[in-house]
């Protein structure tokens, strides 16, 4: 089977993109991880597959898969994608706001132009139980064990589990060592994405960010959700922050508590093709 597909990327968080909306996703893990691989498949950060909704209320669904094949529930650089791949479908006019389901729920989308878009991502969850991190209660700070040291974080939803750990230096060697445990750190039942966050003043941060499932990216759209998140709780920066990331910036709006998170970024089309599908293992 020849698998027709889109490959994007926001800021360089790369994606395949597929066209499910007449038909059901069809890949298993294997193949999933077969497409991801960047040697000998396409290569991307995360899979997303366009799809009829589910729920009534929207448009239509995204699947999201990292290139180890595990689902995830939220991506941000993704939605603003799919967006745009939906633009240029001809389903999505500039301007208009379109709700679309995620697997945590639905977002709103709204294209401003062919390649940028603004992303109503909802509200960050604090309560530990719906990220999941294992916490009596939420706090601005939890203090961690990890690898032998008592590590600093803050833990959010964006519909997806995020640490998030201020650094004075993103060149500190020891983040490389300090991501992929933090990624996998116990309290988080069903891992995070480690954001680690160096704030330069109120309105601007810099982020790097160790994805669970895809490892270090050159952009995380949550994780600039998250990060803003966390430290505007703390009182750290302002309502509209800038957040640089390896491969670009966001911007990020957020008034508080009972108000909607919304993130504006590019999304870019790098080229379009047909993949040979390995036969099914299982
Ligand atoms: N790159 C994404 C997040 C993708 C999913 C994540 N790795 C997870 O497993 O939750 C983004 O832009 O938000």
């Amino acid at each position: 089977m020849q698998l027709r597909f889109w490959k994007m990327h926001g800021i360089g968080n790369d994606f395949v993109v597929l066209d499910c909306r007449h038909g059901g996703f069809p890949l298993d893990a294997a193949q999933i991880r077969a497409l991801a691989d960047r040697h000998t498949g396409v290569g991307f950060d995360q899979l997303l597959s366009i799809e009829p909704a589910r729920n009534t209320a929207c448009a239509f669904y995204y699947g999201i898969w990292n290139a180890d094949g595990s689902p995830s529930g939220q991506c941000g650089n993704g939605v603003r994608c799919v967006a745009a791949w939906l633009h240029r479908a001809g389903a999505l006019a500039i301007g208009q706001d379109v709700m679309i389901e995620s697997p945590s729920g639905p977002v709103t989308v709204r294209p401003l132009g062919a390649n940028e878009v603004t992303v109503d991502m909802g509200e960050p969850v604090f309560e530990p139980v719906r990220i999941p991190f294992a916490a009596d209660a939420v706090a601005n700070r939890y203090a961690i064990d990890l690898a032998g040291e008592t590590l600093d974080i803050g833990a959010v939803s964006m519909g997806n589990p995020h640490a998030v750990v201020t650094v004075d230096d993103l060149a500190d060697p020891a983040l490389q060592r300090l991501g992929p445990l933090l990624t996998k750190h116990p309290r988080f039942a069903q891992g995070a994405n480690a954001g680690f966050v160096q704030r330069l003043d109120r309105g601007h941060l810099r982020l790097r960010v160790h994805e669970r499932g895809a490892g270090w990216t050159l952009a995380c759209g949550t994780g600039a959700c998250a990060a803003m998140a966390v430290l505007h709780r703390r009182g750290e920066v302002d309502d509209a922050v800038a957040v640089e990331l390896p491969g670009g910036t966001l911007r990020i709006d957020w008034t508080g508590p009972g108000h909607p998170l919304w993130m504006t970024g590019p999304a870019a089309f790098a080229f379009e093709g047909e993949w040979p599908v390995p036969a099914a293992t299982a």
